[in-house]
């Protein structure tokens, strides 16, 4: 079973996925002379910066490189808007009790900021707003308003470190939504900014639907709230239409034309969220909205641990000595369960099968250096790396693994000929680890007695089958109690 697999839910039964636990007994004789040269699965230890980036980009020539001067992909803040955003989640409702869960896992993990509902949306979203603020976290908190006086009011009064001010300036919203010029917006933008300044906290403005507003619209209105002090400015792909060249491209020209920090919110409608951030990031944003797995408004903005592990991907040093990454897991599974959905399979890291290998050319490769076929090591988030050897894709390395792994001594060709045995009872259904296990042990002790062979496949069949009779004979033989012993109090 993945050892990180979230639930009894799944939708495919994961016993069947037979595997050689790597975090005991993996083979390391087969370590490759380079990979060793380099340190351990390729990730080199007691180096400087300069040899580890230099040592990245020879591994990879599309590496980040240092010369990107834009770039922040070493140095970003994350808010993290799971209450906010992922309260906006179709399936959400959190209690003070849960938002309370959240927010201190949120800051056991280390994010930078912390983003609340507004306080306008409910007297409860308020009192919850006040509570979470009085938490002590080391997270910065925040809450998210319309731009508009009466929510500006509020939202000062409940303790928070800043202000998300956002309203809409494409055509769709303007006309369809609040109904507002871009005359009148400018002017209450500058009236909510310059309120929530002259209370001592931090304040971001944002264009909702950045993308499909005008440019200029866009910059002039950027450059007069920067100009008033503005803390951050935020640029919001609402309907998760960008792609990452566009987002490039306003990112890098709005960095041309404000001083202040810059913030991102990326909807993932067709599935760019996390390319998005990370190209915001190399064009110069400073700030990247999150959720745990994603959720929000319709699919959800940018996850939190596939950021992760973008950034991951790109420079371990990017995340590790600054997130609590081993606490994703535990974030991902509490969010999950407050919202009633599964961790999806296909989720970066914490995927049920994220750290499973298949395929027998795929085994041997991890077996010798786990960097030949995985771009994050497992360990640095708490997790386990697994080998799958119950299948028709086996190989004899992989099942020479887990001969080892139980202490049989068999000749390479032993071990070859008991893997075509695997594969012909895989081509019938999927072996269960004790089933390898049960042929791997029969056929040692096959092989030891001299009741077997190489290659001697009716002598094998004749032995599997005394070994399924004596296994059935010994569960019939075992005697149950008739009724279950009382339990004392
Ligand atoms: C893209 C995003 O995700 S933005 C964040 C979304 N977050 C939320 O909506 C928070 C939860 N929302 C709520 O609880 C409610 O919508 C409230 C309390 C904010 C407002 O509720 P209501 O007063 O009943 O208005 P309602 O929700 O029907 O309509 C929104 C109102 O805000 C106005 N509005 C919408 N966006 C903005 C904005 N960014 N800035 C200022 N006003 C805005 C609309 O014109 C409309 O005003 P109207 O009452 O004059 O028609
Ligand atoms: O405040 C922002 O920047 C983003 C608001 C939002 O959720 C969105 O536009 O999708
Ligand atoms: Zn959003």
């Amino acid at each position: 079973m993945c050892p990180h697999h979230n639930g009894d839910s799944l939708p495919n039964d994961p016993s069947q996925m037979v595997g050689i636990d790597m975090s005991n007994g993996a083979r390391t004789n087969g370590t490759a002379p380079a990979a060793k040269a380099n340190g351990v699965n390729g990730h080199s230890n007691g180096t400087t910066a300069a040899a580890k980036s230099n040592d990245l980009q020879r591994r990879n020539p599309y590496a980040p490189r240092a010369s990107d001067f834009l770039s922040n992909v070493s140095n970003f803040k994350i808010i993290e808007s799971t209450l906010r955003e992922g309260e906006q989640f179709a399936n959400a409702f959190f209690d003070t009790k849960t938002k309370i869960a959240i927010a201190k896992a949120l800051d056991a993990f280390g994010v930078d900021y912390i983003e609340l509902t507004s306080p306008a949306a409910s007297e409860q979203s308020r009192k919850d707003c006040e509570a979470i603020c009085k938490l002590g976290l080391k997270a910065k908190i925040l809450t998210h308003i319309r731009c508009h006086m009466d929510d500006a009011r509020i939202a000062v009064e409940t303790g928070v470190d800043g202000v998300d001010v956002v309203i809409g300036t494409s055509s769709f919203l303007r006309e369809f939504s609040h109904g507002k010029d871009m005359t009148y917006i400018t002017k209450t933008a500058i009236e909510v900014i310059e309120f929530v300044k002259s209370k001592g906290i931090e304040v971001r403005f944002s264009s909702e639907d950045s993308f499909r507003s005008d440019l200029v619209d866009l910059l002039s209105i950027y450059q007069t709230v920067d100009k008033i002090g503005v803390n951050r400015v935020g640029i919001a792909d609402t309907v998760g239409c960008a792609n990452p060249r566009q987002v490039y491209d306003l990112v890098r020209t709005l960095r041309g034309v404000v001083g202040c920090d810059i913030e991102i919110h990326l909807h993932n409608d067709t599935g760019m969220a996390i390319a998005n951030a990370y190209t915001a990031l190399e064009a110069g944003a400073t700030h990247i909205d999150t959720s745990v797995l994603g959720i929000g408004e319709r699919v959800g903005i940018t996850p939190l641990g596939g950021l992760i592990a973008c950034l991951y991907a790109a420079n371990p040093e990017y995340v590790k000595s600054k997130y609590n990454l081993t606490q994703l897991r535990e974030v991902e599974n509490l969010v999950a369960e407050a919202v009633e959905v599964n961790v999806p399979f296909m989720n970066p890291i914490t995927g049920y099968c994220a750290f499973t290998h298949k395929a027998g050319i795929h085994a041997k490769a991890i077996l010798n250096n786990p960097s030949t076929y995985e771009i994050l090591k497992p360990e640095d988030f708490g997790l386990t790396r697994y080998v799958s050897i119950g299948h028709r894709l086996t190989g004899w390395n992989a099942v020479k693994s887990r001969a080892e792994q139980l202490g049989l001594k068999l000749t390479d060709e032993e071990i070859k000929d008991a893997t075509a045995k695997i594969k012909e009872l895989a081509d019938v259904r999927t072996q269960s680890m004790d089933d390898v296990d049960s042929l791997l042990r029969v056929y040692h002790s096959g092989i030891q007695s001299g009741e077997l062979a190489v290659g001697q496949k009716e002598a094998l069949d004749r032995l599997l089958r005394k070994h399924r009779e004596e296994q059935m004979s010994r569960d019939s033989s075992v005697s149950r109690p008739a009724s279950p012993s009382p339990i004392a109090a």
